[in-house]
């Protein structure tokens, strides 16, 4: 019996060879684990499966399997795995780390009546203010592009959360949020914790000899304090008649209509915060990242900008349906980098069959989005006569490399003759009933920045003291589900001295917009405010 343990039984999708009691535990990779995934998939086909212990976990690489087994049947795909880690630190009430569990469907109902795309697009006017902001800042100080981005994000989503922005990076709003939820994704890292969710006698250890879960236990005190707060804070302004249309006063209206108590309210909020902050600046730090890599697409989409928006005004959102070059840009981003190259996973609520295999209940499935996208059997393109002749008439694979020629060729950017039709130009954030509810907010800050960007700025790589390129790496990227490019440098510079002065302009009459969400602040965020407004003046 001791020796089934870790074997693959009958029925499973084929995977690497196992091992007794371990199965496939000892090979399963701690780091960028995407990389190895598909190279097993390429190998063991685009449903493969590991066992780790008695845990059966499947693999899917390929689009149809996923459009059949994550969209279609979600209803049996839409739990999670255990996670002990979110249990001790958010009592199972973490919308992204949530079983199928009836708390989860209520957090899952009050996102979806309130981040509709009708719903989010109340918050573009916060949005745009905050991506002029940006540009403000990236023509001011170049150098801080990077942590300026996440300031943008992080902003944002204060402000539509909790009707309060965060004017600086250097507030604690930002640097301390942003600290204590890196701390938090690395207890969810495999390895960091002793595998209790497989083996739970483990956690029978006292906790004087587990750092880890004295660890938990500070990341979950200090998030508690500022998700709880944040309502608080917001309460406390409904209170005295002060709203300003954000989306907690709204869930705090209904909070008994939708069937939420105070600790719900609190993670829920808590889980839109942290869901929207990383994952929207590292898209756009991954598209700044691109852009200085490969200069031909930036030069294309600066004359496809101009032509459409030109010198004189800003681009609006409608302008990007008369940009199908800028539009390609941004798909390519997603492909190129995906900011989760395996989704999040999710776990069977009953066995399913699937081309003959079986997936049995409990089952951890993930998509391989980065094994999906960088197929060179179906991302190969070829570009023109030049390079026809470089690759001596051959076609070349290069799934490896940012080509957004590929869309205007087909809706999902598969090479001609290549049916992509299982993919989904949202395959990007995920699947079924778990797909990310901040879909809408997030494309219209990512259409908006990538516009604004694109018109405002040229993207260079940096040079050193002796005027040499320094060329980026395309390939430094943060560990973890979600990842982003690491700190990386390059030259920014304003394209021309009126859009300069637009950025200048546009600046001064962000204040309007933003006058109702400065609320809350600290001494020296106000004062940090009152002195970059006279500056701009
Ligand atoms: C570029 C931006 C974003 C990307 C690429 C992205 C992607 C994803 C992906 C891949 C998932 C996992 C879906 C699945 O399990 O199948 C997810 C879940 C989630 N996302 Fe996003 N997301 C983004 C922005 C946002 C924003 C702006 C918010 C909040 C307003 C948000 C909140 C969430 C939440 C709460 C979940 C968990 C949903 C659940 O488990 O039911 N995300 N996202």
């Amino acid at each position: 019996i001791v020796l089934k343990v870790g074997s693959r039984g009958k029925g499973l999708p084929p995977g690497p060879p196992t091992i007794p009691i371990l199965g496939n535990a000892h090979i399963f990779p701690t780091e960028f684990p995407h990389h190895k995934f598909t190279e097993w998939a390429r190998k063991y086909g685009g449903l493969f499966s590991l066992k780790i212990g008695n845990d059966t976990v499947v693999v899917l690489t390929d689009a149809a399997a996923v459009k059949e087994l994550m969209d279609k049947r979600s209803s049996t795909t839409a739990d999670r795995p255990p996670s002990y880690v979110g249990l001790l630190i958010t009592d199972g009430l973490h919308m992204a780390l949530a079983r199928f569990t009836p708390a989860w469907k209520t957090e899952r109902r009050a996102s979806a009546a309130i981040l509709t795309p009708r719903a989010t697009n109340q918050h573009l006017p916060i949005q745009r203010a905050e991506a002029i902001q940006l540009l403000y800042n990236i023509l001011h100080s170049p150098q801080s592009f990077y942590t300026d981005i996440q300031l943008y994000s992080t902003s944002v989503i204060y402000s539509v959360l909790h009707g309060r922005r965060v004017p600086q990076y250097e507030t604690e709003e930002v640097t301390g949020f942003i600290a204590v939820m890196h701390e938090w994704d690395a207890l969810l890292e495999p390895g960091a914790v002793p595998p209790i969710d497989a083996i739970p006698i483990l956690n029978l250890i006292p906790e004087r000899w587990e750092k880890w879960k004295r660890d938990c236990k500070r990341v979950r005190d200090l998030q508690r304090a500022r998700y709880f707060g944040l309502v608080e804070e917001t309460r406390e302004r409904m209170r005295r008649n002060r709203h300003n249309g954000s989306f907690m006063e709204d869930v705090l209206e209904r909070q008994a209509e939708l069937g939420m108590d105070d600790e719900m309210v609190g993670w829920f909020g808590g889980t839109l915060l942290e869901g929207a902050t990383d994952t929207t600046s590292s898209y756009i730090q991954s598209l700044v990242l691109a852009l200085v890599a490969y200069p031909e697409a930036q030069k294309k989409a600066h004359e496809e900008i101009d032509r459409v928006v030109g010198e004189h005004r800003m681009p609006t959102l409608e302008d990007l349906e008369q940009m199908p070059y800028v539009r390609a840009i941004i798909s390519e981003t997603h492909r190129f980098r995906p900011i989760a190259p395996l989704g999040a996973p999710h776990a069977t609520l009953a066995t399913e069959e699937y081309h003959g295999y079986i997936i049995p209940k409990g089952t951890t499935i993930f998509v391989n989005m980065w094994g999906i996208f960088h197929d060179p059997g179906k991302f190969t393109i070829v570009l023109d006569s030049v390079q026809l002749i470089l690759c001596s008439l051959a076609l070349f694979d290069n799934p490896e490399d940012f080509i957004p020629e590929r869309y205007p060729l087909s809706e999902n950017g598969t090479k001609p003759g290549v049916d992509g039709s299982d993919l989904r130009p949202t395959f990007y954030f995920g699947f079924g009933r778990r797909i990310c509810p901040g879909m809408y907010l997030a494309q219209n800050s990512i259409n908006l920045n990538a516009m604004n960007l694109l018109w405002a700025f040229d993207f260079k790589p940096d040079i050193d003291m002796n005027g040499n390129t320094i060329p980026v790496d395309i390939f430094a990227y943060r560990k973890g589900i979600a990842t982003a490019p690491l700190p990386f440098k390059c030259r920014i510079t304003p394209r021309t001295a009126s859009k300069a002065r637009i950025i200048e302009n546009e600046f001064l009459e962000t204040a309007d917009t933003f006058s109702k969400f400065e609320v809350g602040l600290s001494p020296e965020d106000k004062e940090f405010v009152a002195r970059s407004r006279e500056h701009a003046r």
